[in-house]
């Protein structure tokens, strides 16, 4: 059965004698990303505290006032023998004296900000308190998106505001309802800097009202990130290992991509693999992997004509050792085929390394498997679960692939976070071609907005996956040629773009494909067609 770890369990409340508060964090002054960082190692160096989940961080404009840096917020929760008024006190003393924050007048910049926003105790009963120096519930959560969106990450959908009684979604609803700009807030998946200047995948979430449920879920506006596929390895299926061992002509080819996609992008991904994945290929050794990757991330890294700023590098392996060096070199994100089930050190990793992106994929089984396990069934979609909340999307037929997906995903997703894995590094990809038969990869593509806005609940444990991007790779596979008719890998390019299209219109925010001249193109048109983005 799905067994989620005691982390995601709110029965801490109960059977533990432990408290549970949501704090709210805020940063606009020097390394935002990792102010909060320390904070949230502080809080959680604390004997009678623990960290127990932390939401995605926005991204928003000062919100009383105006003439001062852009805002990093977001929210976490604790379980904690603190009574209030003691976790008030580590609050601020992690503020003003760990974090040497220098209030200079209110609603000033800060190095950080730690609010209680909610506080439950022990028997899981909300605290509502009022003294001059602390009101809980926060006085301005309701009037805040910046926290409530976050908020709404780590709490279940029917948890209500202890004054109002009211869902704490509701009043993040009706914050969007007055299509205010401010409310449009920008998630960050936080990259390594690089010269001192703050680098990150950005999403602006737009809120949109589901026309049938009347709940808003966010929908990216923003570009779509084009990720260019740079495969080291002699026989990779879809360009026959062209490049494999030179490290010049590799370059060189990373070099022309960057020029194709930055013409029509602020920025571009690339991906680096140095072992297939796809289906009964022969596995490259840890050794090989680390051979053709690694030094050609150096290389890349170390080269001045490449603007770093706007190239940001992954390596495509599934194993924690080869993740572990290709961070020492410099890369930005780990993207995982396997979502961590291939190698259990691969989450440990990506806990030490709160800045490092992580592409969570679905599969099934092992290379040599995954063609066989393509049973996905209504039962499995529903099991052990009470409640799904997603978008307008109905249970039937139509959503059930993409209900496992997103169930599985979320198994993975939870033994992550429980290792320190933090939400604010993830990505999704349903696993085009993993563990799904041609037909089922378009159900998969179609559904990837029910994966956006998939939640699953059972008890007391409940995963949002809201305003976690999307990454979908189509590229050259093999359902492409089962309709089209082109058996050959390198002859599908032209639909790749037309796919790739598709997948933005369906709600993907990177789309990782081997033609970039070509499909950089399909994408932007498709952002013209179905984002704000002109
Ligand atoms: N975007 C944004 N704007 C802000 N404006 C004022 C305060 C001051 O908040 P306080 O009342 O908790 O000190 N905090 C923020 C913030 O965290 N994010
Ligand atoms: N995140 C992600 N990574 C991947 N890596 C390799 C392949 C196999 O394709 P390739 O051999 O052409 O790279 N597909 C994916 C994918 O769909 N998603």
């Amino acid at each position: 059965s799905f067994d989620l770890p005691v982390s995601h369990s709110t029965q801490i409340t109960t059977d533990s004698g432990w408290n549970v508060a949501y704090l709210a964090f805020g940063s606009n002054v020097g390394d935002r990303v990792s102010n909060i960082q320390c904070a949230i190692d502080y809080l959680n160096s604390h004997e009678e505290l623990t960290v127990t989940k932390v939401s995605s961080i926005f991204e928003s404009e000062p919100m009383y006032f105006q003439d001062q840096r852009l805002f990093l917020n977001g929210c976490i929760e604790v379980k904690t023998l603190l009574s209030p008024q003691e976790l008030l006190k580590l609050c601020k003393r992690i503020e003003y004296e760990e974090l040497k924050r220098v209030k200079e007048f209110d609603n000033g910049p800060r190095s950080i900000d730690l609010d209680i926003i909610l506080y439950k105790d022990e028997d899981g009963e909300n605290v509502v308190m009022t003294t001059n120096d602390l009101v809980i519930p926060h006085p301005r959560l309701l009037e805040r998106s910046f926290v409530l969106e976050p908020l709404c990450e780590l709490i279940s959908y029917n948890e209500v505001h202890p004054v109002t009684a009211e869902p704490i979604i509701e009043h993040l609803n009706q914050i969007y309802e007055q299509e205010r700009d401010e409310d449009i807030l920008c998630k960050v998946i936080p990259l390594p800097r690089i010269g001192g200047k703050d680098r990150f995948l950005k999403f602006k979430n737009k809120p949109v009202r589901d026309s049938v449920t009347g709940r808003f879920s966010t929908q990216t506006i923003s570009p779509t990130y084009t990720m260019g596929i740079l495969n080291t390895t002699p026989d990779s299926f879809s360009d026959g290992g062209q490049l494999s061992g030179n490290l010049e002509s590799q370059v060189e080819k990373v070099r022309t991509m960057v020029q194709e996609v930055l013409k029509l992008s602020k920025q571009i991904i690339i991906d680096i693999g140095g072992c297939s994945t796809r289906p009964n290929s022969e596995q490259a050794s840890q050794q090989q992997e680390v051979e053709r990757t690694i030094p050609l991330l150096k290389k890349i890294r170390s080269d001045k004509s490449i603007p770093h700023d706007k190239v940001i590098l992954s390596i495509d392996t599934y194993r924690a050792g080869v993740a572990k060096l290709a961070i020492e070199a410099g890369v930005d994100l780990v993207n995982d085929i396997s979502g961590g089930q291939f190698d259990a050190d691969m989450f440990a990793v990506l806990a030490e390394h709160p800045n490092v992106g992580y592409i969570m994929s679905h599969t099934r089984g092992n290379t040599s498997t995954m063609t066989k396990l393509t049973k996905y069934s209504e039962a499995e979609a529903e099991e052990n679960t009470i409640e799904y909340v997603y978008g307008h999307e109905e249970r039937g037929e139509a959503t059930v692939l993409i209900r496992n997906i997103g169930r599985e995903l979320a198994q993975q997703y939870a033994k992550a976070v429980d290792v320190g894995t933090k939400r604010w590094q993830i990505v999704l990809d349903p696993g085009i071609g993993f563990a799904k038969q041609s037909m089922q990869n378009l159900e998969a593509i179609k559904g990837i907005n029910v994966l956006k806005n998939y939640s699953l609940a059972r008890d007391e444990h409940f995963i949002h996956f809201r305003n976690l991007p999307v990454l979908v790779g189509p590229s050259r596979k093999k359902f492409i040629g089962k309709i089209t008719g082109d058996e050959v890998a390198a002859d599908r390019d032209f639909t790749t773009g037309t796919v790739a299209g598709a997948c933005v219109g369906f709600g993907a925010d990177i789309v990782r494909v081997h033609n970039t001249k070509n499909c950089v193109k399909s994408i932007r048109m498709a952002d013209a067609l179905y984002r704000e983005t002109p």
